[in-house]
């Protein structure tokens, strides 16, 4: 009997891992069952997550990526809308309207206080709706910019061109009346600028922003400077230029609503640090902009040949007839009047839109002051106003020159106006054809979809997944832990998979039945087994076992789910039970280290748990030992019978009784085989003797277990270990499951659900929502399309509305223009071009009205 003891204690280790595997065992299904309960709260939890999602692509459908002056855009159309269908807004009156003209004549660079306007109010008022017409296109332009590009919906801008230092920047800095461009001898314009200007009437302040870095406000136009210097430099020198651009918007009571491209200068040849390729880059970049609708603001300084002008040649190859190109002659100042004038009566280049003369030049004391918040438009205009009115004979008013910033100022906003308004019909069309296209995609994608909704779908396949498989359904009561893995997986993966493990030279247990049963030696060996079920440690051991099992059941039930596409929620729910569980690990692992410790001194056990413990060992030894038959069997098979079997294994034995002497190396190392017999077949062979071996000692273990001398508990630990042990096992997994219980799983049990609505249900802001929502790549196309469809229906609302503006714009210009056409000063050689081309809004007969 003490022989089957010490087999006990010898296994103590099997016992001692696999108590381990008990715990998980038993813990993983408590696992299982949180994961059942759970999985109710997880659905209802993600059905929250749903109808906040569903409400949040309302709202984010309106909120998010509209910038606010759209919002008030829209806002404001709404009201029109209720108030009188998509009609053009009235001029503004009294006292706004007062603001508005006077806003409007500070864009227009007229001086600034009312007693300087010199413009009629009937002017003033036409002037007014004429930069309506031109704001709400360019609202509608930057909402088809975030409807995304597409040729045919792109709005005409004003695009510069020009050599280097021909005077692009302080023509620019001239209409915005602050110096904000990036400035050095570097070539430091190497990205297109695509510069929106709004006209801010009732706003006192001056700012810009770049939609694209989210800075907000800029005030200080220094900081734009630096900014826009930082963005251009960022190119890198080896590729100089970069056709990405950079859009800026800048609003102010003193700027004209203008949308204007600025470029980098075209140069003669590229400098010894420059790519050779640079001319030709350069050359491309500004073709791809000034194609049509554009229209072309061609710089060329006066004191350059214009036969010589880079800009005049670029825009002659686009628009041969000159039909929406303006000339703008800088530096005026820097040659003889007399030549200046006759640069701008050029003949040789007739342009329709005509030539304007400028000086752009900041005075030299405004210049420091400018680098403030100051504005320069006074500086510049005096300072031009000084130029040319001390030359009456070539530009005084009997002349028909265009001169002057304040001029151009407004030949830019009128050449604008109309050719956006030329490009009404066309874009509205296009604009149709992609509406008629995202509305057709919208039925496609999302109506069939709509019973069930997307997420709904996705969120009955996670119930579906979290839902146990059948069988699977917690036991009723406290299951007793799991004690197979004391007997079988352990042996069979030995005899079936694994390596053998090396056979005693002698077998020491053969001389245990003979042992006494008081033998110090053998009670301590006993001792040692049971306190190694209670040492310092296991406590924590447990608690890691069980926290691993549940954080890798719920990594699994996301792997399944489709949160698995969804990075944000799936690390949300990660956070939400690695939190809890890194929270409740040290106090867990406390608790069950102190609810064992009772058992390291003294276990009682009461007749019960004996019989328990005692059929328990016997069915796990029985079911090793029939697991050790079966296995014999498979060996049996796979050699070809029991004969061969049995000759095999009798020849192993005689080589370790020491009865057969092998030449050379042993038997059992014999690469070609022995007596005989094959090296496979000896392998097998040994398999054999290690399963015959093993049957006799689960034998020796069973009779021991189902002996009388086993059947009570009284002072039967040295006599019957193998069922003591079980006992203890059984005990110690009991309680630190109750404290598992109560200290992890509970508390997992009660929070997770809070921690997840935290993390993904209503405590979502609309950003996150919209986050959520697009991870999945499927619900983010869905998203574009509804915002692509919506954005379209927006602009087309608003361009129908433009469309009787313009109509009664288009009436009053054609009745001045029968009226004599006097306001044509300005037009340059326009008139003499008239009689050519057609389609054009510049063909239409009217004259500009500069
Ligand atoms: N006298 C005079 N100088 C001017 C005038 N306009 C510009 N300049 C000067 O010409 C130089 C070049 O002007 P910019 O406006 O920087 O020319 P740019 O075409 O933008 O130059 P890049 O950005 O290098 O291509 C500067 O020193 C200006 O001060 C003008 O009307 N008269």
């Amino acid at each position: 009997m003490i022989g089957a003891g010490v087999v006990g204690g010898l296994t103590y280790l099997q016992y001692q891992a696999t108590q381990a595997g008990n715990y998980a065992v038993d813990l993983f299904r408590h696992a299982k069952d949180f994961t059942t309960g759970a999985a109710g709260s997880l659905f209802g939890n993600a059905k929250g997550i749903a109808d906040q999602t569903r409400s949040g692509w309302e709202r984010t459908k309106e909120n998010l990526a509209v910038p606010t002056w759209m919002q008030e855009f829209l806002h404001r159309d709404g009201k029109g809308e209720e108030s009188g269908g998509p009609g053009p807004e009235p001029p503004r009156q009294s006292k706004a309207g007062g603001a508005a003209a006077l806003g409007t004549g500070a864009a227009f660079g007229y001086a600034q206080s009312p007693e300087d306007d010199e413009r009629t109010g009937e002017q003033a008022a036409r002037d007014d709706q004429m930069m309506m017409l031109t704001k709400k296109m360019i609202e509608i332009r930057s909402i088809l910019q975030m409807v995304g590009q597409s040729n045919a919906l792109v709005l005409p801008s004003i695009v510069v061109i020009g050599s280097q230092s021909s005077g692009k920047s302080s023509v620019l800095e001239a209409i915005v009346g602050h110096e904000f461009l990036p400035k050095g001898s570097n070539m430091i314009t190497r990205r297109p600028i695509e510069l929106t200007l709004v006209n801010t009437p009732e706003a006192k302040a001056e700012y810009g922003e770049f939609p694209a870095l989210g800075l907000g406000k800029v005030t200080d136009f220094a900081s734009i400077q630096k900014t826009l210097t930082d963005l251009n430099l960022a190119v890198p020198a080896e590729q100089c230029v970069s056709d990405d651009p950079i859009q800026l918007t800048i609003s102010s009571p003193n700027v004209p609503d203008l949308s204007l491209i600025d470029l980098p200068g075209y140069i003669q040849v590229a400098g010894a640090d420059q790519p050779v390729e640079l001319k030709q880059k350069i050359a491309d970049l500004c073709d791809k902009y000034i194609q049509p609708p554009n229209v072309i603001l061609a710089i060329s300084a006066a004191d350059v040949d214009l036969a010589n002008s880079t800009a005049l040649r670029a825009s002659r190859r686009v628009d041969p007839r000159g039909e929406r190109t303006i000339g703008v002659v800088t530096k005026m100042d820097l040659v003889d009047p007399h030549r200046g004038a006759s640069i701008l009566d050029d003949r040789k280049y007739p342009l329709r839109l005509g030539y304007v003369g400028v000086v752009s030049k900041v005075p030299q004391q405004s210049s420091l002051f400018s680098r403030g918040s100051g504005n320069i438009t006074n500086a510049i205009t005096k300072n031009e106003n000084a130029y040319f009115s001390s030359h009456p004979l070539e530009f005084g008013p009997e002349s028909h020159l265009a001169v002057g910033t304040t001029t151009l100022r407004k030949k830019l906003m009128h050449v604008l106006e109309q050719t956006m308004a030329a490009s009404l019909q066309g874009t509205s069309d296009a604009i149709h054809q992609e509406l008629e296209e995202a509305t057709y995609e919208f039925k496609r994608r999302i109506l069939p979809r709509r019973k069930p909704g997307r997420l709904q779908a996705l969120l009955q396949g996670i119930r579906r997944i979290l839902r146990p498989p059948p069988g699977a359904r917690a036991p009723q009561g406290r299951a007793r832990p799991a004690r197979a893995g004391l007997a079988g997986p352990t042996l069979l993966e030995q005899t079936h998979h694994g390596p053998l493990p090396p056979l005693p030279e002698v077998d020491p247990l053969s001389s245990l039945p003979k042992s006494d049963p008081d033998s110090l030696y053998w009670h301590r060996k006993l001792d040692a087994s049971t306190s190694s079920l209670t040492k310092l440690g296991i406590g924590r051991l447990a608690t890691t076992v069980v926290a691993n099992a549940l954080q890798s059941e719920i990594d699994r039930l996301i792997e399944a789910s489709t949160f698995a596409n969804h990075p944000f929620a799936r690390q949300a729910i990660t956070d939400a039970s690695q939190g809890i569980l890194n929270e409740r690990f040290y106090s867990t692992s406390d608790q069950v280290e102190n609810c064992i410790k009772p058992y390291k001194f003294e276990i009682e056990v009461d007749p019960a748990e004996w019989a328990r413990g005692r059929s328990s060992a016997t069915l796990a030894l029985q079911k090793e030992l029939k697991a050790c038959d079966g296995a014999m069997k498979t060996v049996e098979t796979s050699v070809g019978g029991r004969r061969k079997l049995r000759d095999v294994m009798a020849f192993i034995d005689r080589v370790r009784n020491g009865d057969v002497i092998l030449e050379g190396d042993s038997a059992s190392a014999g690469a070609g085989g022995a007596g005989g017999f094959s090296a496979s077949l000896l392998a097998r062979g040994r398999e054999a003797l290690f399963l015959r071996d093993r049957a006799s000692i689960l034998a020796m273990r069973l009779a021991a277990t189902k002996s009388p001398q086993c059947a009570k508990p009284e002072n039967r630990k040295y006599h019957c270990p193998e069922i003591f042990l079980d006992v203890v096992a059984d005990k110690l997994t009991a309680t630190a499951v109750l404290f598992l219980n109560v200290e992890l799983l509970s508390e997992f049990y009660y929070n997770f659900p809070r921690e997840l609505d935290l993390r993904l249900g209503r405590h979502l802001s609309p950003e996150e929502v919209e986050r959520f929502a697009r991870e999945d790549k499927r619900v983010r196309g869905h998203l574009d399309v509804i915002r692509r469809k919506e954005m379209l229906e927006l602009v087309l609302r608003k361009m129908e509305g433009l469309k009787g503006l313009e109509g009664r714009e288009g009436g009053r210009m054609a009745e001045r223009a029968k009226m004599g056409g006097e306001e044509r000063r300005g037009a340059g050689g326009g008139g003499k071009e008239r009689g050519r081309g057609g389609g054009n809004c510049f063909d239409s007969g009217v004259g500009l009205p500069v």
